[in-house]
């Protein structure tokens, strides 16, 4: 997935089948958020998730842990089908 930095945060777009898949999706990107203790601010409109990264710890700045999660994610992408 292509993630953008943009006001200083990454920024991707994932699509899935329909609202299930795209929750199960983020159920999935929960837990992984969770247990590396670093959140994504994110929107679901049915099919479609926007997620965006940032470390408010940093000011509001793009970290490693923006990337790590961000490469977290993609890898949850890639297996949800
Ligand atoms: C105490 C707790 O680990 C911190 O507040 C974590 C929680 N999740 C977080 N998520 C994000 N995106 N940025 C943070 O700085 C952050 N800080």
């Amino acid at each position: 997935m292509t993630w953008t930095e943009t006001n200083n945060a990454l920024h991707a777009e994932f699509t899935f089948g329909d609202f299930t898949e795209a929750f199960a999706f983020m159920t999935r990107v929960a837990f992984a958020a969770e247990a590396a203790g670093h959140h994504p601010e994110w929107t679901n409109v049915y099919n479609r998730v926007r997620i965006s990264l940032s470390t408010h710890d940093a000011g509001n700045t793009v970290t490693d842990k923006d990337h790590a999660l961000a490469a977290a994610i993609d890898k949850l992408y890639a297996g949800h089908e």
